[in-house]
């Protein structure tokens, strides 16, 4: 596994170590030891989801608040995402600012989002199949969602037409008007 830590560097990009063979391929998704290692910190995985989404589908941008803030570690197993965490830390002298990656099939690499960030992605292929870890349980009282277009963070979108949202990410709220992390 290697890491690689981007813009904003408390976001982390994993990409693991790929054995193949004339069978396929193997690799380790998950490794605690590696993950506490490359990644300098301690945390407890509670919960894995897997979501599915067709071309054009955007979730986002999506958060806990504490005391059921979640990190997440996010891969795709099928397909291609533009995948993308937002800093909404209010003291963080990133604060607002976003950073980006493909996640696919292909590079088969994971993102490690924290608590503190708000997360989406969208979808660039026909249709993507999305795993992820999650340090805490869902909590549909505490999640938050920021408009997927909110001007001030300004995430360049990799995508022509209008998204395709959720009702509830249409109802995504501005910066200013969502409660963030202290
Ligand atoms: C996220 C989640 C949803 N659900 C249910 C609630 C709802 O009926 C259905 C679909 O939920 P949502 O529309 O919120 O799913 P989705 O839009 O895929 O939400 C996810 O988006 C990405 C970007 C994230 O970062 C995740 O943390 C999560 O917020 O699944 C659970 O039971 N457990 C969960 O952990």
């Amino acid at each position: 596994m290697q890491a690689t830590r981007l813009a904003i560097p408390d976001v982390i990009l994993f990409t693991p170590k790929l054995f193949g063979d004339e069978r396929g391929f193997f690799l380790e998704s998950f490794n605690q030891q590696c993950f506490e290692r490359l990644s300098g910190l301690r945390r407890n995985f509670v919960q894995d989801n897997h979501s599915k989404s067709q071309k054009g589908v955007l979730r986002g941008l999506h958060y806990q608040l504490p005391p059921k803030a979640q990190g997440k570690l996010v891969r795709v197993v099928q397909g291609e995402v533009f995948d993308v965490a937002v800093d909404i830390r209010k003291s963080s002298p990133t604060f607002g600012r976003w950073v980006g990656e493909i996640l696919s099939e292909e590079n088969k690499r994971q993102m490690w989002i924290p608590e503190g960030f708000a997360h989406g992605f969208i979808t660039l292929s026909d249709t993507a199949e999305f795993l992820y870890k999650t340090t805490d349980y869902y909590a549909p009282d505490y999640e938050r969602c920021i408009a997927w277009n909110e001007p001030s963070i300004n995430v360049q979108w990799p995508c022509a037409e209008a998204p395709v949202l959720s009702a509830k990410d249409r109802q995504g709220l501005a910066l200013n008007a969502a409660e963030t992390f202290d």
